[in-house]
């Protein structure tokens, strides 16, 4: 492996003894994760059905290893149900070890493509507000699909800096999740190009841009709140100094422990600045201490009196009269919608989540679950709402097992032939399932289910 040679003297001086340990896992296998969405299936049920090997990760509930070199769970239809997301196990653990219950606010602010946003929704269950940010556009789409892919509908995608959001969100938030952009020391092993990267923005490029995004954030946290600081990367420049220089700024900030786990290292100092004895309750994971690749993480409250509950803003009454096609539609659906929370642009239905700010000038992707479409007298119900329901909310089901033929033909966009399931007579908007999971709608008509799968989420596209 060459690794850089002021990286290797920058390590050896970090990890002393445990240096050659270190060198030597660059001739191990990387690790495959997958994590299981517990917003749609159990993880009991899940491993009922999953028809692969997979080993528990040990400091993650919902998480497994698998034999990426023998198995490609992306390729398989459970992944289009949303039943799970593929991720490096290490990174697994900044949003498994933020304490996040449902109807809080929570924001991800460096957040696509989603891998740690898509567990802080799946851990609401549908209640509060998820808030997905990322400054990059193309990046922010990928966490859009993902998240909607997921079931998420309490959500906000933003395409902003950080910034521009804490003018917005002062004292806000319930939790916040920063996930920074680093020098990515900890992935050199899973991806080469890495070192490349590196070599033109390291350490104290990205330890400037982590300082100004801590301190933003910790603006948008209420008292009482708490913050994840996380980064796949070694240096102290950009973990422990990153932290310290949060204190020293917001002193209202304390690092809190996190539930442990035997691999965990405690956070190795600062290494410069004063040090303050709780850094030692930041958590470093070295790949040779377990199966992980590096990451730093660092839970931090904040404290302070808590503001005035704000009265609840107005209830945006759903003024205009409802579209008899669009309530009928909802009608039809077991989970209440609550009328107040409905909003029409243009064509599209969003259902919006509760207790937002006014939405001020900033770059939305989504506000809240986009619901589908007015036309012409016609309600055509998106792909996000298809993700969003459980089989037994709406009635008209098309549900096929894993081994049929059928599953893989709607998913690359094709008609089905559905005769045997359904009678001649029966037609209209129909929820096609995986073995009981969504995967999207098809109009039904004379025994034929017309493919109404998003063209973008179709099986050859994402191959
Ligand atoms: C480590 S990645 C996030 C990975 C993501 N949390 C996940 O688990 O899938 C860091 C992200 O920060 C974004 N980013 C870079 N600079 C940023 C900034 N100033 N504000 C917000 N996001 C930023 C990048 O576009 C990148 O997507």
């Amino acid at each position: 492996m060459n690794l850089p040679k002021p990286f290797e003297e920058k390590m050896r001086a970090l990890l002393k003894t445990d240096y050659e340990k270190y060198l030597k896992c660059f001739e191990e296998e990387r690790h495959y994760g997958l994590r299981v969405n517990t917003n749609k299936i159990s993880v009991e049920e899940f491993l009922k059905i999953a028809p692969w090997s997979l080993e528990p990760i040990p400091w993650i509930q919902n998480g497994f290893y698998y034999d990426g070199d023998v198995i490609q769970p992306a390729k398989h239809p459970y992944y289009f149900a949303g039943l799970y997301y593929l991720q490096e196990p290490s990174a697994m653990t900044p949003a498994d070890r933020l304490p996040v219950v449902p109807g809080e606010k929570v924001l991800d602010l460096c957040a696509a493509p989603g891998g740690k946003a898509t567990e802080l929704g799946a851990k609401l269950k549908g209640e509060g507000l998820l808030a997905a940010n990322d400054i990059s556009a193309s990046r922010a789409k990928g966490l859009l699909k993902n998240l909607e892919l997921f079931g998420i509908g309490n959500l906000l995608v933003l395409n902003e800096e950080p910034g521009k959001l804490s003018g917005v969100f002062e004292n806000f938030f319930d939790k916040i999740l920063i996930d920074a952009p680093c020098s990515g020391e900890g992935m050199f092993r899973k991806d080469k190009k890495m070192i490349k990267a590196w070599e033109e923005h390291g350490p104290a490029y990205f330890s400037k841009i982590q300082r100004s995004i801590i301190v933003q954030a910790a603006s948008m946290l209420k008292p009482g709140g708490m913050m994840l600081y996380s980064t796949c990367t070694f240096d102290q420049s950009e973990n422990e100094q990153v932290i310290s220089w949060l204190l020293e700024q917001c002193p209202e900030f304390e690092i809190c422990e996190m539930e442990g786990y035997e691999g965990f290292s405690h956070g190795i100092g600062n290494g410069v600045q004063a040090e303050n004895a709780d850094l030692e309750k930041t958590v470093r994971i070295f790949p040779h201490r377990m199966k992980g690749e590096g990451h730093f993480l660092a839970l931090l409250k904040k404290n302070g009196e808590i503001p005035e509950k704000e009265a609840p803003g107005k209830a945006r009454a759903f003024e205009s009269r409802m579209p008899v096609e669009l309530e009928e539609f909802l009608q039809s659906i077991k989970r209440p919608f609550d009328r107040t929370r409905l909003e029409i642009h243009g064509e599209r239905v969003y259902y919006m989540p509760e207790g937002i700010p006014q939405k001020k000038k900033l770059r939305f992707l989504r506000t809240g679950l986009l619901l589908g479409e007015l036309k012409k007298n016609r309600f055509e119900p998106s792909q996000a709402l298809a993700m969003y329901l459980k089989r037994e909310e709406y009635p008209y089901i098309l549900n096929f097992p894993c081994e049929d033929e059928r599953v893989v033909k709607y998913l690359k966009g094709e008609t089905l032939e559905v005769s045997d399931l359904v009678s001649d007579t029966e037609k209209g908007w129909y929820l096609v399932c995986v073995d009981g999971y969504s995967l999207g709608f098809g109009k039904l008509l004379n025994g034929m289910l017309k493919n109404k799968y998003l063209p973008g989420w179709r099986w050859q596209s994402v191959r």
